[in-house]
């Protein structure tokens, strides 16, 4: 195996410093130190990060590999500078029972550009009606320990409930996707004076925050960890900081593009900005950087949702919800949170590294660079600035709601246990 110096390379954006990968770990930091056969990765002026990790990503595989692939979604996650991603279980078959999960396993494994963690379900087809096989997947190859329904709420309060009692004994957790689907019927976008106007059925923020609300509260009465997936609301923040003021095990995500966009994208109607939980107000949005930047949410999730053509360019109201986010990640934190000086480089590697994997239970990521540690890391350029093309993306589908727009932040390297996947910003295979 290669072994490889990295030059002049900042961690988390401090003292430059050389960093050497020996054998799949970090063996020195410090320096300067000398080649010794190593290959030779030029880093001045690069911030150096854990390897990111994602809480939420869709692979579409098995089901529908014409919108993306285990191997191309592999391939946009590292270029997006992450090193481990949880897969979505709402593929087809849906991902509910061991075959299935070891099946996506083993499918990111083959394409070795990041590790997959497949998500289970938590009802059977994601139908809500009975648990799925909690136990087989956690005992399975693929460890699962994240269970979701995503896509759909678990909506009944009984089953939810038994639920979070059984992953509390496999020390998993349940994503919940809140959404009380009694208030969201045929939504389109953001409830409020805006989708007024534009005529289309508002999803108001009170669907979203009155699962939350009763979800802290069962996760309290049971002891159990609670993850709320898609954090988009004000309010939500508020009943997450209630939450975790009274000691609830209650962690949280926010997408990118919850902390960059908001409801007036829908002007345009251009259904690339359709996705669930829609895009919100600007109030929400600074809600959310707040709640991000003070840790009352724990994570950026990005919910790369790829969809192909025919099921996102028609009219708003047949398209599919949902957006990529694997590549333009870190580009949308950096503009949001590290630029206007609410998060430091520390700051972004807890949101995007530390907390998920420790969240997600993931032995090997989130770790500090440190000497002995797995070499998952990534090399970052702050100030380069660059505009998004949905063409050049390695994601198999183009719905990139950052189309045209110039984004800092480019990821010039990414190694996975001491092999780059991303090297010169290009993937490797
Ligand atoms: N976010 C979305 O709008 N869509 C997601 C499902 C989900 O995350 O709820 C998808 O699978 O396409
Ligand atoms: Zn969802
Ligand atoms: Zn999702």
């Amino acid at each position: 195996m290669t072994n490889y110096l990295i030059k002049g390379a900042k961690p988390y954006g401090g003292e430059s410093v050389d960093i050497l990968i020996e054998d799949g770990r970090i063996a020195a930091v410090g320096g300067p130190l000398p080649t010794t056969g190593a290959e030779v990765v030029e880093a001045a002026g690069l911030v150096a990060l854990p390897g990111l990790v994602d809480l939420h990503t869709h692979l579409r595989e098995p089901g529908r590999e014409d919108a993306e692939t285990v191997e191309t979604g592999s391939r946009a996650a590292a270029l997006g500078g992450f090193t481990a991603v949880h897969a979505m279980a709402n593929t087809d078959p849906v991902a509910d029972t061991a075959g299935v999960v070891e099946q996506v396993w083993r499918l990111g494994q083959e394409a070795g550009l990041v590790d997959v963690v497949p998500v289970g379900a938590v009802t059977v087809g994601l139908k809500g009606e009975r648990l799925a096989e909690l136990g087989a997947m956690a005992d399975s190859a693929a460890r699962v320990r994240v269970f979701s329904d995503d896509g759909h709420c678990v909506a009944d309060p009984a089953l939810m409930r038994r639920a979070l009692e059984y992953v509390k004994a496999l020390d998993g957790v349940v994503a919940q996707h809140a959404e009380e689907p009694r208030l969201t019927v045929g939504a389109q976008m953001h409830e409020g004076d805006r989708s007024a106007r534009l005529g289309l059925t508002g999803w108001p923020a009170a669907a979203e925050e009155a699962i939350i609300a009763r979800d802290v509260l069962i996760a309290e009465h049971v002891g159990a960890r609670l993850h709320v997936c898609h954090v988009s609301t004000a309010g939500s923040v508020e009943i997450l900081r209630w939450a975790k003021s009274r000691g609830v095990q209650v962690t949280a995500e926010v997408t990118p593009h919850h902390l960059l966009l908001t409801d007036a994208c829908a002007e345009s109607y251009d259904p690339v900005f359709k996705v669930n939980p829609p895009l919100r107000t600007d109030a929400d949005v600074e809600a959310l950087r707040a709640g991000l930047a003070d840790g009352t949410i724990d994570a950026v999730g990005t919910d790369h949702a790829p969809h192909a053509v025919e099921d996102k360019e028609s009219e708003w109201a047949e398209a599919r919800p949902g957006m990529l986010g694997l590549e333009q990640a870190l580009s949308v934190v950096i503009e949001t949170m590290v630029e206007p000086g609410r998060l430091d480089w520390t700051g972004v590697a807890d949101r995007m590294s530390v907390r998920p994997a420790a969240i997600g239970r993931l032995d090997g990521h989130g770790r500090p660079l440190a000497p002995g540690e797995p070499a998952n890391l990534v090399l970052v350029d702050p100030v380069a600035r660059a505009t998004v093309d949905p063409a050049a993306l390695a994601s198999r589908s183009r719905n990139s709601p950052y189309a045209g727009r110039e984004l800092p932040g480019r990821v010039v390297a990414t190694f996975l246990r001491g092999t780059p996947t991303v090297l010169d910003g290009k993937a490797v295979r």
